[in-house]
């Protein structure tokens, strides 16, 4: 199927005006692109103990895998920023995944069996760097250690 990373990035910044983050104050969104050519997002979720916030793909897979679709992920936007006064995600800085998100992409990659393109974007601007999700993870941890597939 053709991927559209500018779609993508446009969807995720759709989704950074729902993140709730009252405490960074810094709106992630992302989009995950299905083999059917739907789009579903997320935005990262704080919560104050600040430990125990979500982000933002992180919501997105778990939503994905809520609708029992993660065999169906085909690629991944992100984008990010501090927020203006009327708290929309600002700035031309890419954002990358961090860690934990990884991992957790790496699970949609594994059963979805794509190494994933992963788009990372800015709030504004059309900066974009585009990774696999291999570049961003390695020799990642997976069902193959647990002997798993
Ligand atoms: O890949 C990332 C990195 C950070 N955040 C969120 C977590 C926190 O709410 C805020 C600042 O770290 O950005 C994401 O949603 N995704």
């Amino acid at each position: 199927m053709r991927i559209d990373p500018s779609a993508l990035i446009a969807a995720a910044r759709a989704a950074a005006r729902h993140a709730h983050a009252p405490y960074s104050r810094f709106a992630v969104g992302a989009a995950v692109l299905l083999a059917d050519g739907t789009v579903v997002t997320g935005a990262n979720f704080e919560n104050a103990s600040y430990g125990l916030s979500l982000c933002a793909e992180t919501v997105a897979l778990a939503t994905v895998s809520a609708r029992g679709q993660l065999r169906e992920v085909v690629a991944l936007a992100v984008i990010g920023g501090g927020m203006d006064a009327a708290g929309v995600a600002a700035g031309t800085a890419v954002v990358n995944p961090c860690g934990r998100c990884r991992q957790i992409i790496n699970e949609a990659a594994q059963l979805s069996g794509r190494d994933l393109p992963v788009f990372c974007g800015a709030a504004e601007g059309d900066a974009m760097r585009t990774y696999k999700l291999s570049d961003l993870l390695p020799d990642a941890f997976g069902p193959k250690d647990l002997g798993i597939a």
